[in-house]
């Protein structure tokens, strides 16, 4: 089956959406954010609250929508489903385009919507379902709408992962929360009902104060209270999604939204895994220790987040009453160990050896060396984008025991994890090795 690659806005995709004219209406405003826990809303110290914002071309998606005839989703029964997925060319997206190719039966057409599309999307062309690589940038809402016109389920995996300054806080912001109101009217508007948001662990925490989570769930009172322009982006996102769950879209059905909460990812692609294992081939082997091992971080296999995504998608449909608005952790039983303890299961057999049962350095001296790295960025960024995986975040967040245990998951839509910790760890190391001989 041909892969069609399709340029928004620039090429034939503008073609297939004629019509589509400059307009604005308002997008109904989001209240302030209140204290909460797992479940509930979180705070963004220092960050504008959601408003009333009026959304760009928001006109254009009214008249797409009048193009499309009443209820197309309600024909899904009849006939191969399309589904779309952004940033289906990062780290989590590649694996969840692979994972409904070979896992969603319904499926008769996967369009991949992303600003860099992967070379390996060419060799997908051979298989039964129709891939449509569409390049396109989701603050682009004309070209968010083309997209997601006629899809019937909509997994918005797109976003801005930064928390190591390389973009600013105002671009953050408008990726993962402009971003997700230009997905979520584009639903809206061209009559999509079921949409699944790759949301974050870090929209609860760790917070401000670091506070531990600790074998935490989605009901677990938490003060999520955050700073950084990354957890707030995710956590005002979220909220857009679960606030549109029920909306009324084209058609006169009601939008579902759920919301999946990843702990931090692992697994073949993972590109801070990568790194550190090419510093610690630098180094002659050898990584130092700079967390206690005491402080524990759940981590969860990419193939079972994946999985999540998939299912989720399928079950909202049959499950909506249960699964609308609802937020999921995901996790997998992956070991609860220290960051790197738990980089160490792969890079250790992949030759690398973590030096000190305690951090080498005092805590005092690594808080120093995170805010000198972050004035050195603040310095540097005139002339070079300096960007080192240690600053005051990374250094908060990695010190902060964060650990979930729930089956909300797997109750309500019966998420098991597909890969074990065994074979996922294998499937990992195998990966490292082969990225890191073709550093060498
Ligand atoms: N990596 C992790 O440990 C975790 C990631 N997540 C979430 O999972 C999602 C995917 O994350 P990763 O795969 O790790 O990141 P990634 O950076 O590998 O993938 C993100 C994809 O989105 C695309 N993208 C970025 N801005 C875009 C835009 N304006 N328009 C269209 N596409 C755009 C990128 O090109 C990339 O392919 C994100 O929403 C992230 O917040 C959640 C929990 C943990
Ligand atoms: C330099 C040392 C202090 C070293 O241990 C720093 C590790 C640091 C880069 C990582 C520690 C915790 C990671 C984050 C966590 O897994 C939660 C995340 C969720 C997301 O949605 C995106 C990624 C991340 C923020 C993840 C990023 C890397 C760490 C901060």
């Amino acid at each position: 089956m041909p892969v069609e690659h399709r340029v928004a806005a620039r090429g034939r995709l503008r073609a297939r959406v004629v019509g589509v004219v400059a307009g604005r209406v308002s997008v109904p405003g989001m209240g302030q954010e209140g204290e909460g826990g797992a479940s509930g809303r979180g705070r963004c110290v220092g960050w504008p609250a959601l408003d009333e914002r009026r959304g760009p071309l928001q006109a254009s998606l009214g008249t797409l929508g009048q193009r499309l005839q009443p209820g197309m989703a309600d024909s899904a029964q009849a006939q191969k489903l399309v589904y779309l997925v952004t940033g289906g060319c990062g780290f989590l997206g590649e694996h969840v385009v692979r994972m409904l190719l070979q896992r969603e039966p319904r499926l008769g057409e996967l369009r991949v919507f992303d600003r860099h599309l992967g070379p390996w999307l060419e060799e997908l062309k051979t298989g039964p379902v129709r891939v449509t690589a569409i390049q396109g940038d989701v603050t682009e809402a004309h070209e968010v709408a083309a997209a997601v016109a006629g899809a019937h389920v909509v997994i918005h995996t797109a976003g801005l992962v930064d928390v190591f300054g390389r973009a600013s806080p105002e671009t953050i912001h408008e990726v993962n929360v402009q971003g997700t109101r230009n997905v979520i009217e584009a639903c809206v508007q061209t009559g999509t009902r079921f949409l699944v948001y790759t949301s974050s662990m870090e929209v609860v925490g760790p917070n401000t104060k670091g506070h531990p989570f600790y074998r935490g769930n989605e009901d677990t009172l938490y003060e999520a209270v955050h700073r950084h322009p990354y957890p707030c982006s995710k956590a005002l996102a979220e909220r857009l999604v679960l606030e549109a769950n029920g909306r009324e879209v084209h058609g006169g059905l009601p939008l579902v939204t759920c919301a999946l909460r990843p702990t931090g990812i692992y697994g073949e692609g993972h590109q801070i895994m990568r790194d550190f294992y090419r510093q610690g081939l630098r180094l002659g082997g050898w990584l130092f220790r700079a967390i206690p091992a005491s402080v524990e971080h759940g981590r969860v296999y990419v193939g079972n987040v994946a999985w999540m995504h998939v299912l989720a998608a399928r079950e909202l449909e049959r499950r909506a009453a249960l699964m609308g608005g609802q937020v999921y952790f995901c996790y997998d039983g992956s070991p609860y160990k220290s960051y790197e303890d738990f980089n160490m299961e792969f890079l250790g057999p992949c030759g690398l050896q973590l030096v000190g049962a305690r951090p080498l350095l005092p805590y005092w001296l690594l808080v120093f060396l995170a805010a000198l790295n972050a004035l050195l960025q603040w310095l540097l960024r005139p002339l070079v984008l300096y960007a080192p995986l240690l600053n005051p975040y990374t250094l908060a967040v990695a010190n902060t025991t964060f650990t979930v245990s729930t089956d909300k998951a797997q109750r309500h839509f019966g998420y098991e994890p597909l890969f074990s910790w065994e074979d996922s760890r294998t499937r990992t190391i195998l990966w490292v090795q082969a990225a890191g001989s073709s550093a060498q």
